[in-house]
């Protein structure tokens, strides 16, 4: 990769920091020759790699990994009505394989409920085949016309988890609900990301569902970013493709699912919540290199300090840690730069004067500084990390809350929407919503607000003044 040593953007101008730092920061490489569609460098791929192992550990608590294939045939797509006017405008189809065309077109999956529960209705038969939950981690396909973004709005989603979850009743399902938004809830807390819970409008539910539940972050530019979603599909698909089950009583009845899905958009807010004015701030848990040594050299030293720091390094290997000793000839200060860049969380600096006192000196990317017995090293680093790793939370958190603001009139409501969110009274009409949106430009997110950073009450519509509830208003991703 050529090294580019000129200053990113600065993050307040977001927009360009974000573009900018996905190719300084390797993470994705935006020349692809096809709209919609990047490529991952090594270094993004290695985030994306920890922040999906992550996933794959909280979905393997009760949910089995599988693979559906990506082909699916016009007949069976066409099937759920809702399903189909919510994506029909977004599929891509195979209509030929070779020079021969195709007795039926094949649709690129855009998300897999048309692929996977034609098979769900031949492996469920009884009751003891439920609860059946399973999720894949693949890539889906969605003609996106409104602005492609790498990471954020994509045509091909190459990191799409999603989850579908089948149960005997209702209750189970509403139950699965809850523990789709806690799994994601964990999954946020480890990326260190910040999260707001909302029940969509009816009229952005997933198509086909019963309510959507999501999860937004807030960008640095104020602009939420949906970020995982949870649906309660009822029966609604299972009526479709006739998954049924016998009960206890012999009697046939139509099974109640639920699905959740996550895409990159994680790693997009990862990225964005936590970057600076010098590049990505990773946090340990997904950072393809936790620790850089930086051996300082000086004059007729150098071998000590290069064994010394070679010896640091393998010892934090065995304890398990992603450490790299950058030995290049270089000054430490472009060294610095480099990884700073790259989000290294820790840089550990080893001269002769902490030889001489035993001791090596730690500087979290956020600055830091730390002086760590090099005896019991290990044990230093790991609450260095883990202080560091929390303020991060701390600081996104702060972030997020000083996004949100109470608005009372829909004039404080278009104020509040130009830096975050506006936390607003609705009466849940589409037509108060239509109303609140043309005269904010922004959009309804949600209500049933779940967040720690907002207390939900009742109040009167900013619309009509009828009985309201808490409901967020955000301009979007
Ligand atoms: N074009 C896109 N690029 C990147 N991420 C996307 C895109 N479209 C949707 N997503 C992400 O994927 C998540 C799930 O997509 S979804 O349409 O809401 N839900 C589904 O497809 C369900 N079948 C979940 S299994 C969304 O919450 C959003 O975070």
């Amino acid at each position: 990769m050529e090294e580019d040593t000129g200053a990113l953007p600065r993050k307040e101008n977001f927009s360009e920091w974000y573009n900018e730092i996905l190719w300084r920061a390797e993470i994705m490489d935006v020349r692809y020759p096809v709209k919609g569609l990047y490529v991952w460098y090594p270094h993004g791929f290695g985030i994306r790699k920890r922040a999906y192992g992550i996933l794959r550990d909280l979905m393997d608590r009760d949910h089995a990994e599988t693979m559906f294939p990506l082909l699916i045939p016009k007949t069976e797509f066409m099937k759920e009505a809702e399903h189909i006017k919510g994506f029909e405008d977004e599929v891509y189809w195979v209509t030929h394989g070779g020079t021969s065309e195709l007795d039926v077109p094949l649709a690129l999956r855009p998300t897999s409920e048309t692929a996977i529960y034609p098979m769900y209705s031949l492996w469920i038969r009884s009751h003891t085949d439920l609860p059946l939950k399973l999720y894949q981690i693949v890539n889906t396909f969605r003609y996106e016309t409104k602005h492609t973004r790498p990471l954020i709005r994509l045509r091909e989603i190459t990191s799409f988890k999603e989850a579908h979850t089948v149960h005997a009743t209702r209750e189970e399902a509403e139950a699965q609900v809850e523990i789709a938004l806690g799994l994601y809830k964990e999954f946020y807390d480890s990326l260190r990301v910040p999260v707001i819970l909302s029940r969509r409008p009816d009229w952005d539910k997933f198509p086909g569902a019963d309510y959507t539940i999501a999860v937004d972050t807030i960008m640095p530019d104020g602009k939420t970013l949906q970020i995982g979603t949870v649906h309660m599909l009822g029966d609604h698909f299972s009526r479709t493709y006739a998954i049924t089950y016998e009960d206890a009583n012999g009697e046939r009845q139509y099974a109640c699912q639920t699905c959740y899905g996550i895409s990159e958009r994680s790693i997009a807010a990862t990225i964005s919540v936590h970057g600076d004015d010098k590049g990505l701030v990773l946090p340990p848990e997904v950072a393809p290199i936790e620790i850089v040594i930086v051996p300082i050299i000086v004059g007729k030293r150098r071998d000590e300090v290069l064994a010394s720091a070679a010896a640091l390094e393998t010892e934090l290997r065995d304890a398990g840690f992603a450490v790299k000793l950058d030995a290049r000839d270089m000054r430490p200060g472009a060294k610095y730069y480099h990884w700073e860049m790259r989000g290294v969380p820790l840089r550990i600096e080893v001269g002769p004067r902490d030889i001489d006192a035993n001791t090596v000196i730690a500087v979290t990317r956020t600055g830091k500084k730390t002086t760590l017995d090099r005896r019991g090293v290990v044990e230093g680093i790991n609450s260095v990390l883990g202080a560091f790793g929390e303020d991060l939370s701390q600081a996104a958190k702060q972030a997020m809350a000083d996004r949100i603001t109470a608005a009372a009139t829909l004039e404080e409501t278009a104020e509040a929407v130009k830096s975050g969110v506006a936390v607003v009274h609705w009466c849940g009409s589409q037509e108060c919503a239509e109303k609140i949106e043309a005269a904010v430009d922004a959009s309804v997110l949600g209500s049933e607000i779940r967040s720690d950073l907002i207390a939900v009450s009742d109040g009167p519509c900013i619309a009509c003044g009828g009985e309201g509830t808490s409901a967020l208003v955000a301009r979007t991703y």
